[in-house]
């Protein structure tokens, strides 16, 4: 069956709409956004081809973007093949010897090159590089209860920027190096949040599987202040994997990021929503003005 045309009102519709724009893409115009996609927002791979059309539009509009990925659930599966199942703490996986193998493994191997073949079927130029690759993210071990789990105490993005001065976008797995050669497995928003604040970024956007960061009564809140983080988390209304984001999102802000949204990566065009209409989307967190 042959789909029936947009109307002349549809047409009319996305032509104000991408005309409402204009001081939209003024404003964003050279600036860099770091986005932060979570294994839990990564969809279908017509989701993902859609993801990806957005930051090659990005691109081309004079954004520079940033790419940080998760991938939890996808190790979660080969880490299941092996029947081990991981412990996490506040949101952090216990990580042994084998399991940073695996780790490393899928985020590097599997789930930053799908992202990379993704973008660059869209037109964009993507590479896929770790925190790894030319001492981007040197790391601390975060706790001896988490093993090999790091935390960025040095980030150099002289690298990042020779990406940005040749139009290439750089998709970077949270994987960190240790000063004596360790690998460390960062969580995918800790690794977002420190890449931004040393790049000074203007926005970091944190994509998962809910709408934003949630009230007690299951209210999305619009925008939240760093003192109701805390008391949020305090009293356990943030749990589980909204932690580091909430406490990424403090970090950054601290470290120097304009503003940090939270919010659903899985809804169709989430970026270019927030970014380019003024209906925002999901929890905003920014400076005290
Ligand atoms: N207050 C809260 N508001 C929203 N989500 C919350 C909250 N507290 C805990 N969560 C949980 O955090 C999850 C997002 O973290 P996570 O599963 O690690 O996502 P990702 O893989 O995208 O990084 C949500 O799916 C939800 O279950
Ligand atoms: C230390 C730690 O927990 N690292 C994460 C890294 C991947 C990640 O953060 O993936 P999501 O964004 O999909 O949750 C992990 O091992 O799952």
């Amino acid at each position: 069956m042959t789909e029936s045309p947009p109307s002349t009102e549809d047409w009319a519709a996305t032509a104000r709409t991408l005309s409402q724009a204009l001081p939209l893409f003024r404003r964003y115009a050279g600036a860099t956004v770091v986005i932060k996609l979570g294994g839990h927002a990564m969809g279908s791979a017509g989701a993902m081809a859609s993801f990806a059309r957005d930051i090659v539009l990005m691109s081309h509009v004079g954004i520079n973007p940033v790419i940080v990925h998760g991938g939890g659930p996808m190790i979660n599966e080969v880490l299941k093949a092996q029947g081990v199942v991981s412990e996490f703490i506040n949101g952090k996986r216990v990580t042994d010897e084998a399991t940073i193998g695996v780790v490393e493994m899928v985020l590097s191997g599997l789930v930053g090159k799908r992202i990379v073949q993704a973008i660059n079927a869209e037109g964009g130029r993507a590479i896929g590089i770790s925190g790894k690759d030319a001492q981007l993210m040197v790391c601390e071990q975060t706790d001896p209860s988490l093993g090999f789990v790091g935390t960025p105490v040095e980030c150099d993005p002289t690298f990042l920027h020779h990406l940005k001065d040749s139009k290439t976008i750089p998709v970077i797995a949270p994987i960190g190096t240790g000063r004596n050669g360790e690998t460390f497995n960062v969580n995918g928003d800790t690794a977002a949040g420190a890449i931004a604040a040393s790049l000074n970024a203007d926005r970091l956007l944190l994509l998962t599987d809910v709408a934003g960061v949630k009230d007690a009564t299951g209210e999305v809140i619009s925008e939240i202040t760093p003192d109701a983080i805390r008391d949020l988390t305090a009293d356990g209304t943030i749990s589980g994997g909204m932690i580091p984001k909430t406490e990424t999102a403090l970090a950054a802000i601290e470290g120097g990021v304009r503003a940090v949204v939270i919010l659903d990566g899985r809804a169709p065009h989430a970026c270019l929503l927030e970014l380019y209409t003024t209906q925002g989307a999901g929890t905003l967190i920014r400076t005290a003005r």
